[in-house]
């Protein structure tokens, strides 16, 4: 892809476009919709502002934007705080859910729009509108109106536009929540090379974990109002901290008990159905609450060897999934999700309504941190 070749801010500064917020808190009123949030997003880093509508996800990227202003504390970009500069000043740069395109100006003028408002010359805006459709590969539809192209297309002249100020910071609010599942996907990768070759960064809010877990190198989970944890796709998925973390991101049993005992680094754990699991962990109190978590697709069916937990109950459901099986078995207190092989499933299939065991080994059981 092409080099935007717009140089309105210095292009000395490399890298480009670290984000700190710091104890940033955002109240409409009387909603704390943003709670002293600290947070770092690397230069040239691609991140996800993951989690269920009303966490504060929108608000966020507003702030770093300057769309919304902050309550209390302070938005850095590259060091500089820019918690008082109008949007136009921070190096940022906002694509929105709608794509918001002019539908009576064709995709060129659509681009070259903002750049007409900070008089820049007619052949030269052109050149340059042309040139960022280049960047995002539609230069073909130049002529056509936003209504002539499909929803990919028109989120592709979106980004166009977005990037005719040249961030260092591209703030993106559910950019591909109106595509239809097939294009997200190839739409989504789109976006990851964009940002590579690009080497800003993105910020990009979305409250889908599979589109966070496959574009970020950085996913932040908020939950109302706070981080609940924020790493890379892999340690938030292997390594959630909080229950919400678990269940959000998918794929995790998220189980309850009460420490009976705590010896040798392990602690054993009695569920409210009169189960009995381990867990590696030092130091719980006897009679203290905990969260267990164990990954459906670390659950085997059966007595298991050694060191594993067992949990006995029903087949209460079976999805086929492709590759995997999804079982629902329903134990005494609590619901279990199985993803087995297929091919583990279909050599000695259950049907709803089944006895079945299933078991894990005791160092895949994790144990929760209640915030
Ligand atoms: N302009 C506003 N005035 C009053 N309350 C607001 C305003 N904007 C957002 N809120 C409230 O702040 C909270 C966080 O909203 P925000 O839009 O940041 O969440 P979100 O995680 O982006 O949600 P969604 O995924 O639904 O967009 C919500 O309770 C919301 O109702």
């Amino acid at each position: 892809m092409g080099d935007p070749g717009l140089s309105n801010r210095s292009e000395a500064r490399s890298p480009r476009g670290a984000v700190e917020a710091v104890a940033v808190t955002k109240r409409y009123d009387r909603t704390e919709a943003v709670k002293a949030v600290t947070l770092k997003i690397p230069s040239g880093s691609y991140c996800c502002l993951l989690g269920p509508s009303g966490c504060g996800k929108t608000s966020t990227l507003r702030m770093i934007a300057g769309h919304e202003a902050v309550s209390e504390g302070d938005i850095l970009i590259d060091d500089q705080n820019v918690t008082d500069l109008p949007p136009a000043r921070r190096g940022t740069a906002m694509m929105f859910q709608s794509y918001a395109l002019f539908p009576h100006l064709d995709c060129l003028d659509n681009v070259a729009f903002s750049l007409r408002m900070r008089g820049v010359a007619r052949a030269e805006r052109r050149r340059k509108a042309l040139d960022l459709l280049g960047v995002v590969q539609m230069t073909d539809y130049a002529a056509r109106r936003p209504s002539q192209l499909s929803g990919g297309q028109q989120q592709r002249v979106a980004l166009a536009r977005a990037l005719t100020t040249n961030p260092d910071v591209l703030l993106l609010d559910e950019p591909l929540s109106a595509l239809d599942p097939f294009l997200r996907t190839r739409v989504r990768a789109e976006l990851k090379r964009l940002q590579a070759d690009l080497a800003i960064t993105f910020v990009h809010v979305t409250h889908s974990q599979e589109e966070a877990m496959a574009l970020a190198d950085q996913v932040v989970v908020m939950n109302d109002g706070r981080i609940e944890q924020s790493g890379s796709a892999r340690e938030v998925f292997n390594s959630p901290r909080t229950p919400f973390v678990a269940r959000f991101i998918g794929g995790h049993n998220v189980l309850a008990g009460r420490v009976e005992s705590c010896s040798g680094g392990r602690a054993a754990v009695a569920g409210a159905g009169g189960s009995r699991l381990l867990v590696p962990a030092g130091g719980l109190a006897g009679g203290s609450e905990v969260f267990l978590a164990v990954r459906s697709d670390r659950i085997r069916l059966g007595e298991g060897e050694g060191d594993s937990n067992v949990l006995e109950g029903r087949v209460a459901a079976i999805e086929y999934q492709g590759a995997r099986v999804r079982v629902t078995l329903a134990c005494a207190a609590e619901e279990l999700l199985l993803d087995l092989d297929e091919a583990v499933f279909f050599a000695g299939p259950l049907a709803p309504g089944d006895w079945a065991k299933a078991c894990w080994p005791v160092a895949e059981t994790r144990l929760l941190q209640s915030l």
